[in-house]
């Protein structure tokens, strides 16, 4: 599982670190990381073009030991101080011993940037507040303007670091290397959008395992919560998914929920609804029933919502059952806070941004500027696990607890009907039994790469992504087996 700490509990780990070690030896630990991070990317070093943008913090003095060492392997290392007085005075001797300068102004500045290979973005790390002040923003323009790569220390200078918010400009980097654990900015959108590849290096913090702000599943976890047939098995011991979905104007929001939820691992689907031709045309082995959630017979998990039109008493049926419900699109629309706050069994909702601002009352841009809060603010407000889609999807439960964020997706997934198929299988995985945020992460996580895997960088419909899931399946219980 990869995990991600406030700043605040970073902050106490390296205080209780730093009281066991020599003064200074922290910061080595990060600046060798953070040399060998930028030698991989540079691959030779020698010769090589470096410029370096300090900060007044610590950030900055990674950025200039890290700078040394570049120095002493041959580099061209070149300083820009944004506040030359309180550059980190140990850091910038040991660039000058080992051969690197200092930019003499701007104008010199500009120039070396226009000339690098490689630029360190060491203007501020998790003591930053705010985004880029106007000498750090017209710095990071002249690094975007160049061809330069650029290497974020710690983190994007500009990102929020425990929210994945981004208030004004920011840096964007092609690697960030991140020192003790990741931070939730590196995991959450907009942010992690400027990350972009993350490295960690272990500098030997000692985090308490139940902190942990946001994880990520990997292979391995998600490996470890698909649900395995026993030998006893039968189709009910598998559990039953119940789908209410679709409607004459959209059947096919009903066919493509089955067709997620047909691989999602419960043991039958069972479909309520008016699209019963157009599911058993195309998936016969699908129980159709025509009587209504109530009376559909038994199923361990619903889903309703998509293509449900205005059919809000379906909707009302299925949230008053108790067993666990996931609620998707015009379901969202049309279901009672007050019904879903009262159920006991769990709700699993999965609004995209533009559905999670009209629940909570706010615009689109404000979700998405603010996803980790939106996502923890509907969960408390609905009392349900709520899986926010986009970029990076996050699974939130009301109880608080670490939230999941997934970033297996793919862009091309933004395609009609690619939800439908992501709540057929989260609804089927409840049905076997995994807890709304497992099988919320879990799908997620299935979703995303069945995505990466049909499209192979070409449009894709979402059938195609329904289709890819078994092999999906096949490789994370496979790969996850093998510790990958
Ligand atoms: N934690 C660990 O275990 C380890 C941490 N390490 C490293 O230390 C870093 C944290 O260092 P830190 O505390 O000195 O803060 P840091 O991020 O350098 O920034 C503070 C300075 O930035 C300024 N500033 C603020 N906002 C700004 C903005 N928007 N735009 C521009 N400037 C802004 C602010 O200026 P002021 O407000 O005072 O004018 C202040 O002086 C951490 O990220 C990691 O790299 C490693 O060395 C070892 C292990
Ligand atoms: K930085």
């Amino acid at each position: 599982m990869r995990t991600a700490y406030s700043v605040e509990t970073v902050r106490t780990a390296e205080r209780e670190l730093m009281a066991r070690l020599p003064e200074g030896a922290l910061m080595q630990r990060a600046a060798a990381g953070l040399a060998a991070a930028c030698a991989d990317l540079l691959g030779r070093v020698y010769g090589s073009r470096v410029v370096l943008l300090v900060g007044s913090g610590d950030n900055g003095g990674d950025a200039l030991y890290a700078g040394a060492r570049l120095a002493r392997r041959g580099a061209g290392v070149s300083a820009v101080l944004l506040a030359p007085e309180r550059a980190h005075p140990g850091g910038l001797a040991a660039l000058r011993r080992a051969g690197g300068g200092v930019a003499a102004d701007g104008g010199a500045a500009g120039r070396l940037i226009e000339r690098a290979d490689l630029v360190v973005d060491g203007i501020v790390g998790i003591g930053g507040k705010g985004g880029l002040r106007p000498d750090a923003e017209s710095l990071a323009r002249a690094a975007a303007r160049s061809r330069a790569a650029v290497v974020a220390v710690d983190l994007p200078s500009g990102i929020d670091a425990d929210t994945g918010e981004v208030h004004g400009a920011a840096l964007p980097a092609d690697l960030t290397v991140t020192f003790g654990t990741h931070k939730p900015g590196l995991l959450v959108d907009p942010a992690r959008e400027y990350a972009g590849s993350v490295r960690l290096v272990d500098i030997g913090l000692a985090l308490p395992g139940d902190a942990a702000v946001l994880e990520a599943l990997q292979h391995a976890d998600a490996a470890r919560l698909l649900p395995v047939p026993g030998a006893e098995s039968d189709k009910y011991r598998r559990g039953v998914v119940g789908i209410a979905a679709g409607s004459a104007r959209y059947p096919g929001a009903a066919v493509l929920a089955v067709s997620g939820a047909l691989r999602g691992g419960a043991g039958a689907v069972r479909y309520v609804g008016p699209a019963g031709d157009a599911v058993i045309a195309r998936f016969p082995e699908t129980l159709v029933s025509d009587r209504g959630p109530k009376r559909a017979g038994r199923v361990q998990a619903w889903v309703v919502g998509p293509g449900a039109g205005d059919d809000a008493a379906t909707v009302a049926e299925v949230v008053a059952a108790d067993v666990p419900v996931l609620i998707d699109a015009d379901g969202l629309r049309l279901v009672d806070v007050g019904a879903v706050r009262a159920r006991t069994a769990p709700t699993l909702l999965t609004p995209h941004a533009g559905e999670a601002a009209a629940l909570l009352g706010v615009s689109r841009e404000e979700v998405e500027a603010a996803r980790l809060s939106s996502a923890r603010e509907l969960a408390a407000r609905y009392r349900a696990t709520v899986l926010l889609k986009g970029s990076t999807t996050l699974v939130a439960a009301p109880d608080g607890g670490p939230v999941r964020a997934n970033a297996t997706g793919t862009s091309w997934l933004a395609t009609a009907g690619s939800g439908d198929v992501l709540s057929g299988l989260a609804g089927s995985l409840l049905a076997s039994g995994l807890p709304a945020r497992d099988a919320g992460s879990v799908a997620a996580y299935l979703h995303g790469l069945a995505g990466r895997h049909a499209a192979d960088g070409a449009p894709v419909g979402a059938h195609d992504v329904a289709e890819a899931l078994p092999g999906v399946w096949r490789d994370v219980r496979e790969e996850g087996r093998a510790g990958v």
